[in-house]
This record gives structure tokens, C-alpha cells and sequence, in this order.
């Protein structure tokens, strides 16, 4: 078994390790970024073609992460000559007074330009697609579409540029804090000074080895398309947004979706939420609860698919009781750095939880105020073992 020692290890290439890994070779430490599967995969939270990116939010800590967060995602753009991104804009609808107002608010406050959607001026600027009853609707026009799977060759192909190491195909199955921390993997043995656990759905299983338990739960998502009945209707070409319906009486979760784009005639149409699931055992839980209420919204709202799913992909989410992310120290390891529940919107902060993760591992003052993220605010929860 080879013993190796870096400045910092890295376990986890999903979205968020990968920016992490890249931030400090960008940062010339000597890094070495593990996975437990053969890259690229499909097991985790971060694969699949598409994520929405958006500066609409209810709490003014994401809008204003987002800012610097859409430059860095031009910047790598730039470094690595590859297109990311695609801007096609966010339609938010939703109950009137409920949380669209929140929404609305934030974004104003926040001088994100929008457009407001008034009812009789809607089928005008969205055709094929029904307001709901009592509904207001309004556009962030920042947003669009980012494309997952190439992000991850990116960055992580920018990592190795720098110098990086990844070995995928190690699954971790041991860590053993101090101040040098040794991770042993099933065929090798790590040092490092630093240890950055970005493990998506395995977050407790690694943490289990460090006496740690963070309240998360793992989620299943049916990821499904939906076909166009009459090809190009839903079309990015034809400047179809993304879309969330926010939670109603009839959906007590986000419904969301993404224009016609990575699959020809089809668009992606998913429920923000699943069941519970064990990660090592996704493809045993076939509750299809979810799509039972996007068919009922689709027949109802977007009349112009078909509302039986033609493809349904598997991811996952981590979720914390309050959706908010874990970005902070081992509480006992302060060389251990968390990154964990991303409660299924992490995605488009990939660049800047990396910088994050990477000022916390090296002492630095992160550049965002972290009190929202912390993990003492799970003090009160029964399965946090603090
Ligand atoms: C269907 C769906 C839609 C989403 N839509 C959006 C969206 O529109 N916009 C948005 O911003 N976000 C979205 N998200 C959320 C976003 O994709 C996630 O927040 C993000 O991908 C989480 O990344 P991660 O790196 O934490 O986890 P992962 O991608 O799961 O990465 C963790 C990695 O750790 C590895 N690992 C685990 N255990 C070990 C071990 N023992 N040894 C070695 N490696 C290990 C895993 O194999 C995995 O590769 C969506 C998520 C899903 C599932
Ligand atoms: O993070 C996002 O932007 C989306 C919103 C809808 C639910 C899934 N995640």
C-alpha cells in the first residue's frame, strides 16, 4: 500500500469538490482529489446535461453570492474555451401573496433586472403555458442554463492543468484525524495537512469515521422529460425560459423545468422533491409519487406536452432541515473542512463554495459571511451528535 502526503486531500469530484480541488491548486497547494467511482459517473447529485442558474432567491445571501458567482463562471468559461452557460432567463410563477412576493422583493431590493408578468400580458410573452388560478408571474432575466456534465470536465480537467491529482475509482474507507489526517482508501493510504469532505449523499457515511452526524436527509429525484407535442414549442432556440412554479396548495413542493435543449423535443419537468433514500441503493426506490403530481400540473399548465415522462434519469438531493448548505470546520477537526447539504440548489455555486472551501481549509477569512452555514445551528436537532 503507497503512502503519499499533500498539502491538502480532497474526497469527492462531484461539482462541489471539483471547484474546491481547482481553488487550491489555483492557490499552489499540492492536492490530491478522491473519488470512489470511475469518472465521469452518474451516481451522485452533480451529473446529468443541465442545472438552472438564477439570482432569484428568498434570502438575500444567495442573490448576492450569485453576483460574483455568474463572474467566475465567465472567467472559467474564458480559462478553459468552453461554453457553460446559456442565458434564456428564470419565470417565476406563484401564488400571489405567498413566497413569489419574497422572491420579488429580494430581487428588487437587489436591483436584479426582472420583468413582471401581468396576467392579461402573459400568453403573450409565454405561449403554451397557463397561469395558474391566483398566480402572479415574474422573469429574472439573468438567469439561464448551465451544462452540468461539462462543467466537471472542466474544472476538473483545469485542476489536473495546475498540477492537480485525481484518483477516481478509490472509494474512502477510512480517515483518521490529527493533525496530519491519513485517509485510507480500498488501495492506498493519504496525508495531508488539510482534509476537504465533499461527499454529496455519503456526507454522514465519511463524517461517521470523524464522530460527526450532520441532520441530512437523502433524497431520490425522478429526473423526467417530457415531450413536445408539437417540436421546438418549449425550445431554448426559441427563447423558452427555465421556469419554477413555487409551492401551491396542489404541489407542496417547487415544480420546475428547463427548456426543450439537451434531448430534441423533449423538456426537463421535475418535482422539488422525492423519497428518502439510501445512496448505494437508489435504483431500489421506485416511488413515483412525484410524477403522478407533474402530470396532473402539466395537463393543467403546460398543455403543450405530452403528460406521460419519455425518459426518467435518477439523481439525488442532501438536504438540511433548513436548505441551507453546510459549508464549515470539523467542530472537533479544525483541519477538517465540511461542504455538505446542498438541499438540491448548489449547483450554480459551485465556483464560489469552492473558493469558500478553500479559504476554511487554509485559515483564511472567508469572503462571505459563513453564520448561515454553520453547523451549529443543527445544536438543537436530535441526529446531530454535537
Ligand atoms: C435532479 C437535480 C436537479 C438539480 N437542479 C439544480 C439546479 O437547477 N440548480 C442548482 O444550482 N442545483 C441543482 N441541483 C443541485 C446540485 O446538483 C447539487 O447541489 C450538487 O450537484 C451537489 O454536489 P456535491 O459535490 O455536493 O455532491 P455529488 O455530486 O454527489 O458529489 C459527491 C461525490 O463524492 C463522492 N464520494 C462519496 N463518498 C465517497 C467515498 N467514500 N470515497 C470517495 N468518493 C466519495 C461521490 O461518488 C460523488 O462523486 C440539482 C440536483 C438534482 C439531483
Ligand atoms: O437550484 C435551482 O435553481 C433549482 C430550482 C428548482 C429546484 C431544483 N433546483
Amino acid at each position: 500500500m503507497s503512502s503519499q502526503d499533500y498539502d491538502c486531500i480532497v474526497i469527492g469530484a462531484g461539482v462541489q469538490g471539483s471547484f474546491t480541488a481547482y481553488n487550491l491548486a489555483k492557490n499552489n497547494k499540492n492536492t490530491l482529489l478522491l473519488e470512489q467511482f470511475v469518472l465521469p459517473h452518474s451516481r451522485g447529485s452533480s451529473h446529468g446535461q443541465t442545472r438552472i442558474i438564477r439570482k432569484a432567491y428568498d434570502e438575500d445571501y444567495y442573490t448576492h453570492m450569485m453576483e460574483e458567482c455568474y463572474q467566475l463562471w465567465t472567467q472559467l468559461e474564458k480559462e478553459a474555451n468552453v461554453k457553460l452557460y446559456r442565458r434564456t432567463g428564470l419565470l417565476v410563477m406563484g401564488p400571489e401573496k405567498g413566497d413569489y412576493q419574497v422572491f420579488k422583493s429580494t430581487l428588487e431590493r437587489n436591483k436584479v433586472p426582472i420583468v413582471i408578468l401581468p396576467r392579461e400580458e402573459f400568453s403573450q410573452h409565454i405561449p403554451h403555458v397557463n397561469l395558474s388560478q391566483g398566480n402572479a408571474a415574474l422573469v429574472d432575466t439573468t438567469a439561464g442554463v448551465l451544462y452540468a456534465d461539462r462543467t466537471l470536465k472542466t474544472v476538473q480537467g483545469q485542476f489536473q492543468k495546475l498540477g492537480g491529482m485525481i484518483k477516481d475509482g478509490q472509494k474512502v474507507i477510512d480517515i483518521t484525524p490529527g493533525s496530519v489526517v491519513t485517509v485510507t482508501t480500498v488501495s492506498g493510504m493519504y496525508r495531508a495537512k488539510h482534509l476537504v469532505i465533499t461527499a454529496g449523499p455519503w456526507a454522514n457515511t465519511l463524517l461517521s469515521h470523524t464522530g460527526l452526524q450532520l441532520p441530512l436527509q437523502v433524497i431520490k429525484i425522478n429526473v423526467c422529460y417530457w415531450r413536445e407535442k408539437v417540436p421546438g414549442s418549449y425550445n431554448i432556440q426559441h427563447r423558452f425560459p427555465c421556469f419554477i412554479q413555487l409551492e401551491s396548495e396542489e404541489a407542496k413542493h417547487h415544480i420546475y423545468g428547463l427548456p426543450s435543449n439537451e434531448y430534441p423535443g423533449l423538456m426537463k419537468l421535475c418535482y422539488h422533491t422525492g423519497p428518502e433514500t439510501d445512496p448505494d441503493e437508489r435504483d431500489r426506490q421506485t416511488d413515483r409519487g412525484d410524477i403522478d403530481i407533474l402530470q396532473r400540473y402539466i395537463t393543467r399548465c403546460f398543455p403543450g406536452l405530452v403528460p406521460i415522462p419519455a425518459v426518467v434519469e435518477s439523481c439525488m438531493y442532501t438536504v438540511t432541515p433548513d436548505n441551507h448548505f453546510v459549508l464549515d470546520h470539523h467542530p472537533t477537526h479544525s483541519n477538517i473542512v465540511i461542504g455538505a447539504g446542498f438541499s438540491g440548489h448548489g449547483f450554480k455555486f459551485g465556483p464560489i463554495i469552492g473558493k469558500l472551501l478553500c479559504e476554511l481549509s487554509q485559515g483564511e477569512v472567508p469572503s462571505y459571511d459563513l453564520s448561515p452555514f454553520r453547523i451549529r445551528r443543527f445544536q438543537a436537532h436530535s441526529k446531530s451528535a454535537l
